[in-house]
């Protein structure tokens, strides 16, 4: 695997407004949007109509002054009491469908982030997705703050933004249509043109922000993330008493944040601006519009009162388009949170369907997330050898040389294995040699550099189970930590107990007790333990072992004690520089053959 360079935000892969963004966009609206008849359509159209019908009332509600003037000009009181019933169901009305509104807004805003995190939650979970996206892609930072923050805020950004959208179509021709009436085309024209011209300094005025936007969500998730750390390793931190050193650190995060959320401010104070001028600039424009021909004389045969009247209704109907326009340039300060989110969660897709991609090369059954509990109920009617094989193997390691992900030197070199049942199998090596490696390698998170490894069992219970080096205890219950991966019992027993586990505070014995409980429960033919049981005496790592062998498994383990020894029949050791040595324990030593042993 080639080490990846880190090309945020350098050169042409800064974010932008560009057609990259539009691509992005319109495969997240692709996932929100699934079919016509999905929710987020029908929401969609509900909000369309009741803003129509908002639109409708607005415009009954913004000529009831002019009929007050008249019934009180007239002193007609039937007229005047009418009158006011007919305000007062209005302004009901149009409260009523503000709120729906509203309520429409932020029930699509849960649908979408629901929709959107839940596609992005398949993804990442999908094969080996996020171990290679967190531990081996270096070019994407913090994915799970753009799952759990950047998606929500995208989601709240675009629900705020829908209504305003969604009637903007209609308002536009319709107004566009009154306009032409009054005026002719020179209102619609200037108007269209005024619009262009205001987009496009808007345009420039946002690229910045959206690539600052994204430095700066990078940046808050780095912030989080140390503090996280802070969170996870407070005890550690604690014996060192190293609080000033980790103060010092998470304050320099604060202030890069800082730093940038100052910059974007700044940046946006531009943007401000332009909006704010556009929007006043566009209260004269209508009487610009109506000048051009009053001044070229076009109405030079009307009375005063006439020309007066005739302004009138032109400024009425221009305003209102003109006011159509702004509120869609208003949007662009949204528009640019917005862009800022869709990159990050557009590349966040992109990155994780090149990582599944790949791996369905390398392997194609990693497509598939695999589901231990699926094996475990299948296991009584099926034999799962997921690979042909003989039965009696778990793995055929054949002339394999692997190497670190992010360096050229090979950890080991042309090497030839079978792990197979009843042979217990230790491997040691110094430090740094590649012994978790070859296990990375085996379970597939590592590809190999060259040579093959076939894995001729399955994962999980009656297959093979790894018990990696640093015990993870996951949330949840005493009965969800022994029985995980596993969702359910299996088989359906009541046995174990319902008692809330803080796995933080056990200590690492206790860890590695509990992960051996998980390896008696599930039993697996073969289990792979990497260190195991460093953290305990060796009365108890004895009777574990005797436990293991006694429940029929086959062992593969890693460690440095000597101790081990007595537990194994060969044992492979690590040399360094790619070599490595196979010699049978007990008694027989030299180099082994793989092919002509039978290991
Ligand atoms: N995720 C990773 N990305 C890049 N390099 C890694 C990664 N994990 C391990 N390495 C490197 O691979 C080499 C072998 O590491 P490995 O964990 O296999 O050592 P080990 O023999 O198990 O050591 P130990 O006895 O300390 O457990 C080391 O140099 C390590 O820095």
């Amino acid at each position: 695997m080639p080490r990846l360079e880190k090309t945020n935000l350098r050169g042409r892969d800064r974010p932008q407004l560009d057609w990259r963004f539009v691509q992005r966009f319109c495969s997240i609206q692709k996932v929100l949007f699934p079919s016509w008849t999905s929710q987020s359509v029908l929401m969609f159209g509900t909000l369309l109509g009741v803003t129509l019908a908002e639109q409708l009332i607005i415009y009954q509600v913004g000529v009831l002054p002019s009929h007050f003037y008249n019934v009180l000009a007239d002193k007609n009181y039937s007229g005047f009491r009418s009158l006011v019933g007919t305000a007062m169901v209005l302004i009901l009305f149009n409260s009523t469908l503000k709120s729906i509104d509203q309520y429409i807004c932020n029930q699509m805003y849960v649908s979408w982030r629901k929709t959107l995190t839940e596609s992005l939650h398949s993804a990442y979970f999908q094969g080996r997705v996020y171990y290679t996206l967190n531990v081996l892609r270096e070019d994407i930072d913090n994915p799970d703050q753009r799952i759990s923050q950047d998606a929500e805020r995208l989601c709240k950004q675009m629900s705020s933004m829908a209504s305003r959208l969604i009637i903007s179509p209609f308002t536009l021709t319709y107004y566009t249509y009154h306009c032409f009436h009054s005026t002719g085309w020179i209102g619609p024209v200037s108007i269209f043109g005024y619009f262009v011209i205001g987009t496009i300094a808007n345009k420039i005025l946002m690229g910045p922000i959206v690539s600052t936007l994204f430095e700066q969500e990078k940046l808050e998730g780095d912030f989080r993330f140390k503090h996280m750390q802070i969170r996870v390793n407070a005890e550690s931190a604690a014996f060192y008493r190293a609080g000033k050193v980790e103060h010092m650190r998470t304050d320099r995060r604060l202030q890069a944040l800082l730093y940038t959320q100052k910059r974007l401010i700044n940046k946006e104070l531009w943007l401000y601006i332009g909006v704010n001028t556009f929007d006043y600039l566009g209260g004269f424009l209508s009487y610009i519009i109506i000048a051009i021909p009053i001044f070229s004389g076009v109405y030079d045969s009307l009375t005063p009162g006439e020309l007066s009247a005739l302004i009138s209704k032109n400024a009425f109907v221009c305003i209102y388009l003109i006011n159509g326009f702004t509120q869609l340039i208003d949007l662009s300060t949204t528009l640019s949170d917005v862009a800022g989110y869709t990159h990050r969660i557009g590349e966040l897709r992109e990155v994780m369907d090149d990582i599944l991609r790949k791996q369905c090369d390398y392997d194609p059954a990693s497509g598939e997330s695999y589901d231990f509990d699926r094996f475990v109920w299948a296991h009584y009617s099926l034999d799962f050898n997921i690979h042909a094989g003989p039965v009696d193997t778990a793995f055929i390691v054949d002339h394999l040389s692997y190497k670190s992900p992010f360096s050229d030197e090979l950890l080991v070199e042309d090497l030839n294995l079978k792990i197979s049942q009843g042979t217990h199998l230790l491997v040691v090596g110094n430090t740094g040699t590649g012994k978790t490696s070859l296990l990375r390698v085996l379970n597939r998170l590592w590809e190999a550099h060259s040579g093959f490894v076939q894995m001729t069992t399955c994962f999980g219970p009656r297959g093979t189970l790894f018990l990696p080096q640093k015990p993870y205890l996951t949330d949840g219950t005493l009965r969800e930590q022994v029985i995980y991966p596993l969702k359910d019992i299996y088989p359906a027993s009541g046995i174990l107990v319902f008692v809330l586990c803080r796995y933080d505070v056990l200590s690492p014995g206790e860890m590695q007790r509990l992960s051996f409980a998980r390896l008696f429960y599930l039993q697996p033919k073969y289990a792979i333990l990497d260190e195991a049981t460093s953290a305990l005496t060796e009365e108890a790592e004895a009777q574990l072992y005797r436990t293991c062998k006694q429940l029929g498994m086959t062992l593969v383990s890693l460690g440095h004690r000597s101790s081990l020894e007595k537990y194994h029949d060969v044992q492979l050791k690590l040399c360094g520089e790619g070599r490595w040595e196979l010699t049978k324990l007990k008694g027989t030593s030299g180099n082994l053959s793989l092919k002509d042993e039978a290991m």
